[in-house]
């Protein structure tokens, strides 16, 4: 024990001596820039020239058969002959030097040949624990085809069967057991220079709800994409899942449960530990790590991000990145469908984080955009939840999140009559509830709307409301679609309509590293309108003409750049930037500190 801990100091010291070395390289590109995610260069192997030697630390210098199996590190075949004498390898590999790209197209035909997702996703956690940059390389490269397998649908499938498919522990596992121990816990983990963490007590995983300890698969698919679609370093992301117990009791009976088995704690007891852990993360990592919520049920994720907003530079994605996203989505829509913002009638089907966040939004920016008070820009936004409308006869029995959302109106049962009462213009799902979004609600909205805007935003494609053929062949090829799971194009009448994906992976990259690289302190509602005008900003001519309205997932990072430096901005500009001075070009600047997966060459 004595001995590994004596490795990992000197591990850091010497991580700290390569990262003196290559700052110098680094002020070559613009005085105070940081290379790959905006974060500082700990193991020195991320210097923003491809042919500088660097060197490969692990516990000391990592050569021979430990070097191979270093994810941070290995390269496989494609380690030179010079590495290969240098680092102890000849006999270890087979006499062929490959080349990155050669690697790459070989394990997408892999890849490609499985016909279940699930492999295709255990394939990938596979490859990114034998070979870390290949696996970046391979997600941003393809980001299209991988996304659905790293991310929604296929995570959520990952989850469900966590504990079967468990092969290595991946993030940080912090549970009742921990309780007075987590910063302990946190100094476990190799890391010191954490810059985003994605936290979730694994509630409300997706749309398929309490799935306990094994939502562990949801903050590491998040910071998958942190990396790849928006450049923070691996390296800086932590992934973390605290384990308060479950009350789903096919878990609870499963034998292969990796979590707590006992149902959750409530009250104090998790007020405590969620206490004791966001205390903790700020002790070791300090003010400007990011704590992003991920999956928290609605009881406390509200709580959490009031909570702590005042003390911790907290973002969660379920209230506040949906919203961004929506808004921009619906702003763009506009061209399409006409009208201004405040000229639309919303209806959501589901009351909940991602559906009252996103109207938040929207009523806020309708109430910035035409001065009008936040209290009348709301009246134009309705939401049904499991009971029926919000109606003001609901408010004394209905939580305070919805509370603003309670409009004078009779009581009205189901989803379908109150579009027909309220005859909105742009129909959201937020329910987490699948096929919800029947015929006669899509025919009825097809009624009085040329064009009626539909967004089906629950995940995972199990859960949307309805589907992308449904919505397009139900409205006659008049609506205007996106779903937050990704659907194929559909062909009607001749036509083909390429649906859009409303899901928060379009902000949470951007914007989280737009924090990190101006060193925010906080998250204010400035920032996420900020993010959202940028990502409608990206939605081009030639992007309307096919009817979308987001861009394509194939410019992600050109996007995340675009978000990350107008989120930067508005830090900058509320005072809330603590890295200065600031960068004169913001998006070069951005573009600049983006993680690059090209391997390195070892000295
Ligand atoms: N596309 C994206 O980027 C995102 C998508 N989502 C998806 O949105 C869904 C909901 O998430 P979230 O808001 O956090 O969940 P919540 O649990 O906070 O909210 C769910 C809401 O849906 C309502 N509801 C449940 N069943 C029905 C029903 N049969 N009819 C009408 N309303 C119903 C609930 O009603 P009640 O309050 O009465 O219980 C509640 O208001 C999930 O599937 C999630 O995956 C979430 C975040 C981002
Ligand atoms: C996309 C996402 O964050 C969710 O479905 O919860
Ligand atoms: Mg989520």
């Amino acid at each position: 024990m004595i001995s590994v801990l004596v490795g990992r100091l000197r591990r850091r010291e010497r991580k700290s001596e390569v990262k003196m070395a290559s700052t110098a390289s680094k002020d070559a590109i613009e005085p105070g820039c940081v290379a790959d995610g905006g974060v500082e260069d700990v193991y020195g192997e991320d210097t923003a020239t491809e042919d500088q030697l660097v060197t490969p630390w692990t516990v000391s210098v990592a050569s021979g058969y430990s070097l191979l199996r270093d994810p941070h590190f290995n390269k496989g075949l494609a380690f030179t002959e010079k590495e290969r004498d240098a680092h102890y390898l000849r006999g270890l590999l087979p006499p062929v030097v490959s080349t990155q790209e050669l690697q790459e197209r070989k394990i997408m035909e892999n890849i490609r040949q499985y016909q279940v997702p699930l492999q295709k996703y255990m394939a990938m956690m596979d490859l990114e624990e034998r070979n870390e940059r290949l696996f970046y390389k391979l997600l941003i490269d393809n980001v299209e085809e991988l996304l659905p397998v790293v991310y929604t649908p296929t995570v959520g499938e990952a989850c469900q069967k966590y504990g079967t498919i468990f092969r290595r522990p991946q993030g940080l596992y912090i549970s009742l057991k921990e309780k007075g121990r987590i910063l302990e816990v946190l100094k476990n983990w190799p890391e010191r220079s954490i810059q985003v963490i994605v936290v979730t007590d694994g509630e409300r995983i997706l749309g398929l709800g309490d799935l306990g300890c094994q939502g562990m698969g949801i903050p590491v698919g998040k910071l998958a994409l942190y990396t790849a679609l928006g450049g923070v370093r691996p390296s800086a992301c932590l992934p973390i899942t605290i384990d308060v117990g479950t009350n789903n009791e096919k878990l609870l009976k499963d034998e292969f449960y990796i979590g707590l088995r006992q149902k959750r704690a409530t009250g104090q007891e998790y007020d405590e530990l969620l206490d004791e852990f966001m205390s903790a993360v700020k002790q070791n990592y300090g003010e400007k790590v990011l704590i992003q919520y991920e999956d928290f049920a609605n009881h406390n994720a509200f709580k959490l991000l009031s909570k702590y907003s005042k003390s911790h530079l907290v973002f969660n994605d379920d209230i506040q990145g949906t919203a961004v996203v929506v808004l921009a989505g619906v702003v763009a829509a506009l061209k399409l469908i006409g009208g201004t913002l405040a000229e639309h009638t919303f209806l959501f089907l589901g009351a909940g984080e991602a559906g009252t966040g996103i109207a938040e939004l929207i009523a806020l920016e309708i109430s910035k955009q035409t001065k009008a008070p936040l209290e009348e820009t709301r009246k134009k936004i309705w939401l049904v939840d499991s009971k029926g409308l919000i109606v003001r006869s609901r408010i004394d029995s209905v939580q305070d999140f919805k509370k603003p959302w309670a409009h004078e109106h009779e009581p009205v049962k189901d989803l379908s009559d109150a579009v027909k009462a309220i005859k909105p213009t742009i129909l959201i799902g937020t329910s987490g509830v699948g096929r919800t979004f029947t015929k006669e609600v899509i025919e009825a909205m097809a009624s009085f709307n040329e064009k009626p805007l539909i967004m089906a935003l629950s995940n995972p494609t199990s859960q949307s409301e309805c589907t992308a053929e449904e919505a397009y062949t139900w409205s006659k090829g008049r609506a205007i679609f996106a779903s937050g799971s990704p659907f194929d194009p559909v062909e009607h009448n001749g036509k083909v309509f390429v649906p859009g994906q409303a899901n928060n992976a379009y902000i949470f990259p951007g914007l989280g590293f737009g924090l990190v690289i101006s060193g925010a302190i906080r998250v204010r509602n400035e920032i996420l309108l900020a993010a959202s005008e940028a990502l409608a900003g990206q939605v081009t001519a030639e992007h309307y003409e096919k009817g979308m309205i987001y861009p394509p997932f194939s410019i992600i990072r050109k996007i995340s750049a675009h978000i990350a430096a107008s989120v930067a901005a508005k830090a900058y500009e509320l005072g809330l930037a603590t890295r200065l001075p600031r960068p004169e070009n913001l998006v070069k600047y951005a573009e600049s500190c983006m993680y690059s997966p090209i391997y390195r060459s070892y000295r």
